[in-house]
């Protein structure tokens, strides 16, 4: 049984624009120990589905779906039960760790406090527990007394990651968690995250923009738009052969080693995502594609195999993959 299995999940704000369809129709698996990143731009649904894996998205939302965990649902378990998944079975890292600590506790505290609240043990072991959390995330026993101002943002997100291992979760979820670092601290981040899930058999879904960091950590890769999956598969097939043409785009948008080293320019991504209350008809992603055939404006394509374990929903995918 897979750790995580996300089956046909849609979800929608209701807001003052009226009905906004965040996340629509999406199936993703990952098993313990594995890594999954998901990609896409702003605004294609990535943290709706992120705050849903812990119900953490605003009331009043409709989510319709299952998000198994370990085979039990986290739409419809008692809230109790979901008391309990949240740190010791799924745990989420977010972006900016300056907002997401509580300024005025020392760092060491509030790794101990998920500990406390979760577990059966003293505040002295809390304590110990929550040091030898920081050095498994290189920061010295020390900084424990620290100040979240105190440290730089590199060290900040150390300690998100401490934070978010302190009840030994199942999965971690990293939204855009290393995105606001520089590019060395971001590498450092991310190698730790992937040093720390490998060793710990944990589940790592990871959220960002840029698919060129997702293919460095990440095992499978999902790629969003407009609030469906539209390409599923390897990395090293995703990221180097991309099926679907705004997953191409997407790994032509960030400059790789290669590419600096060359001094070659990327190619940008002309155009913006769609508002999600005006959807366009057929594949969403026609009116930006280069090479949209007439019948991707009436014909919105499911996933279909692009691949032995690789999927895309493009009707360019060569016919002798499709299932239907
Ligand atoms: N509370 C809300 N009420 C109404 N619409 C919302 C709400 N939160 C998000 N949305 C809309 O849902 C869509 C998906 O947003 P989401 O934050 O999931 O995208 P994202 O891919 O994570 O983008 P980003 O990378 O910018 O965070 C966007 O169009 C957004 O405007």
């Amino acid at each position: 049984m897979p750790l995580l299995e996300i089956r046909d999940l849609a979800i929608t704000y209701h807001g003052s624009r009226g009905d906004v369809p965040a996340v629509r129709g999406v199936d993703l698996s990952l098993d313990a120990g594995k890594t999954l990143g998901v990609a896409g731009e702003s605004g294609c649904g990535k943290s709706t589905l992120a705050l849903a894996l812990l119900r953490l998205l605003p009331a009043g939302t409709t989510t319709t779906g299952e998000i198994l965990l370990d085979g039990e649902d986290v739409l419809t378990m008692s809230w109790g039960r979901l008391r309990a998944v949240r740190w010791a079975g799924t745990s989420i890292v977010f972006q900016g760790a300056m907002h997401s600590l509580n300024a005025v506790h020392r760092v060491g505290r509030q790794i101990a406090e998920p500990i406390l609240l979760h577990e059966k043990v003293s505040e002295a072991d809390a304590n110990r527990r929550a040091i030898e959390l920081l050095a498994q995330v290189g920061l010295p026993a020390w900084r424990a007394r620290s100040y979240p101002h105190e440290l730089s943002g590199g060290q900040r997100q150390r300690v998100m990651i401490a934070m978010a291992l302190a009840c030994s979760p199942k999965l971690i979820v990293a939204d855009e968690a290393t995105t606001a670092l520089d590019v060395m601290i971001q590498a450092q981040v991310l190698q730790l995250i992937g040093r720390l899930v490998a060793e710990r058999d944990i589940g790592l879904l990871m959220i960002s923009h840029d698919l060129s960091v997702l293919s460095d950590t990440c095992q499978q890769l999902a790629v969003m738009y407009a609030g469906r999956v539209v390409e599923y598969g390897p990395s090293s097939e995703v990221f180097t052969d991309p099926q679907h043409p705004y997953a191409a785009a997407l790994a032509n948008a960030f400059p790789t080693i290669g590419d600096v080293a060359a001094r070659r320019t990327p190619r940008g991504l002309g155009g913006d995502p769609p508002d999600p209350t005006d959807i366009p008809s057929g594949c969403p992603f026609h009116p930006r594609c280069p090479v949209a055939l007439d019948e991707c404006s009436s014909t919105e394509v499911e996933l279909w195999p692009a691949g032995p374990s690789h999927e895309a929903a493009c009707v360019r995918v060569p016919a002798a993959g499709r299932t239907a």
